[in-house]
């Protein structure tokens, strides 16, 4: 038994009124006029001029695909700028819009003459536009018929004529529309597709920018501090702040790490620090300016941030790497350097391509009227176009890091922020990220957040103990373990899966610095 749904049913009854209707039409027409077989006749033309503009694309089940490189590299730059999920990557990690504009251009150039239209659209008007022309206007013989009669014989024209007249009008407007939109064909739909990808260099911040330089560089990296933080985010429903009148010092050069439980406000404080928001009421500031009166674009030029969220590229492995410094994207050996550091090469080097692998392109398929599921010779087809290659989410967090070294060799970071970056590594491969990050901390200050204790809590020289939105305890692994608080709470419980010792001779003992009380509200 075949069911249906209450939309197909709607469907079914609406277009079953609009047949009713068009009979009655044309039978109201031949009951009053006599000249009426030649509407009917000129009506019968319709849809075989359809058939001749068209094809008959949308009566079958097909499948597309574009072979051609340029055309598919245009997508994949087009989708960097439209996909949401790269959001982050662009306004974190450097203006990387100069580089996908640049790169769409030389693109479109290569492409030639070609059309920008996916492939099903270029089929479907893949005819002469003169074609195109006569098939339109044929399909609208009927409708001019009906004009004719009526302006030039109105005693012919009866009520019902003239009633349907406006919805002819609508009609012929219609497809006049879509007569302009194949006069157009290629520049609109370069301009439709490209529009976005230039607008991008003129995107608003959310955050407003300040219009003061950031003060002297120095050689130990940048200074920062909270004072008295406060944040909830906007549109948040919870009466709780996310960070409860929260203050810290980090000196410039400092090795910082933040812990605490799930939602305690780890990353908020990274938020905050970096700009992505503004406090609700307190002061962020870098080199003791306020942080909303520094010029963005110079605070983001000196910023590297690494998180567990960052996305692959549609493009080269290469690419994905370089784009960390996009004034040395083509640099070879910068790119392999940074992949050494990230422990990316290995599994690059897996490739046939190597450092020419796209691992995600985008998809420029299409399946129309049969299901990507049903096993058909078509879906198999189908299945066959995409080219993704899988890769673990460990080894998309090494070419993440990657990235972030590549970025590093700016020579203009003085901030580097990694949120849980090794989240997904093995031990081995965390152990030698964070080897290799801490090997560039000179002139840098590194603010770390981690749910493992071990290799970085023994380097901090600063370790920010946070819970529930507040900021319970701050000093180094010494001090706060002598505190037997909420760190050393966290601390014993990881070390209880261990045989080792706790006590770590190599424990850097630094600045201790003087605990915030945590006001609770
Ligand atoms: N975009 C957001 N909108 C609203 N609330 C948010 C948002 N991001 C985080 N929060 C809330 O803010 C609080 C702090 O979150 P945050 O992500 O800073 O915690 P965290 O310590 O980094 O947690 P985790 O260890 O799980 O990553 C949580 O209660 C969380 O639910």
């Amino acid at each position: 038994m075949v069911w249906y749904t209450y939309q197909e049913i709607v469907c079914a009854a609406g277009r079953t009124i609009s047949i009713i209707w068009q009979l009655y039409y044309i039978a109201t027409l031949v009951r009053t006029n006599k000249d009426a077989w030649i509407y009917v006749a000129l009506f019968l033309i319709k849809p075989f001029a359809r058939d001749m503009s068209q094809g008959s694309l949308w009566d079958r089940s097909w499948v597309s695909t574009s072979t051609e490189p340029n055309f598919n590299r245009m997508q994949s730059l087009k989708s960097i700028v439209g996909n949401p999920e790269y959001k982050q990557e662009i306004t974190s990690n450097g203006n990387i819009t100069e580089y996908l504009i640049q790169e769409y251009r030389k693109a479109r150039q290569l492409l030639g003459d070609a059309s920008t239209s996916y492939p099903p659209v270029q089929y479907a008007s893949r005819n002469r536009l003169e074609l195109t022309i006569v098939s339109q206007l044929l399909g609208d013989l009927h409708l001019f018929y009906c004009f004719y009669s009526a302006i030039l014989y109105p005693s012919k024209s009866t009520l019902s004529t003239i009633a349907t007249l406006p919805k002819a009008g609508d009609l012929i407007t219609n497809e006049f529309e879509q007569l302009t939109i194949n006069f157009q064909n290629v520049e609109a739909m370069l301009t439709t597709h490209v529009t976005p990808i230039y607008d991008l260099g003129n995107a608003t911040n959310t955050v407003e920018d300040g219009d003061l330089p950031i003060p002297t560089p120095t050689d130990h990296g940048m200074s920062l501090r909270i004072q008295n933080v406060n944040f909830s985010y906007p549109g948040n429903k919870s009466d709780e702040n996310a960070l409860r009148n929260v203050s810290f010092s980090i000196a410039a050069g400092q090795v910082v790490v933040l812990v605490g439980s799930n939602g305690s406000g780890k990353s908020t404080i990274l938020k905050l620090l970096t700009r992505m928001y503004d406090c609700s009421s307190g002061q962020v500031s870098i080199e003791g300016q306020d942080i909303r009166d520094c010029k963005l674009e110079e605070f983001r030029a000196a910023t590297a941030i690494l998180t567990q969220d960052h996305h692959i590229y549609p493009l080269s492995l290469a690419e994905n790497i370089g784009l960390g410094n996009p004034h040395e994207v083509s640099n070879e050996h910068l790119i392999s350097e940074s992949a050494r550091k990230g422990r990316a090469e290995a599994f690059i080097s897996k490739y046939a391509e190597k450092y020419d692998t796209v691992l995600e392109p985008k998809a420029v398929n299409e399946l129309y009227d049969c299901s990507e599921m049903d096993g058909t010779p078509l879906s198999k087809i189908y299945g066959g176009f995409d080219k993704k290659t899988k890769v673990s989410g460990g080894e998309q967090q090494r070419v993440a890091a990657s990235r972030t070294f590549m970025r590093l060799t700016s020579g203009k970071i003085r901030l580097l922020i990694a949120d849980e970056p090794s989240s997904n590594l093995d031990p081995q491969g965390e152990w030698e990220l964070f080897q290799n990050i801490l090997q560039e901390r000179k002139g840098k200050t590194m603010i770390f957040v981690t749910h493992r204790f071990g290799h970085l809590t023994r380097h901090a020289d600063l370790i920010l103990c946070m819970k529930d939105g507040c900021l319970v305890e701050q000093g180094t692994h010494k001090d706060l373990m002598a505190l037997t608080g909420e760190y050393s709470k966290l601390y014993e419980i990881q070390a209880r899966a261990f045989t080792e010792t706790t006590q770590d001779p190599e424990l850097i003992s630094t600045k201790s610095c003087d605990p915030t009380p945590c006001s609770r509200e």
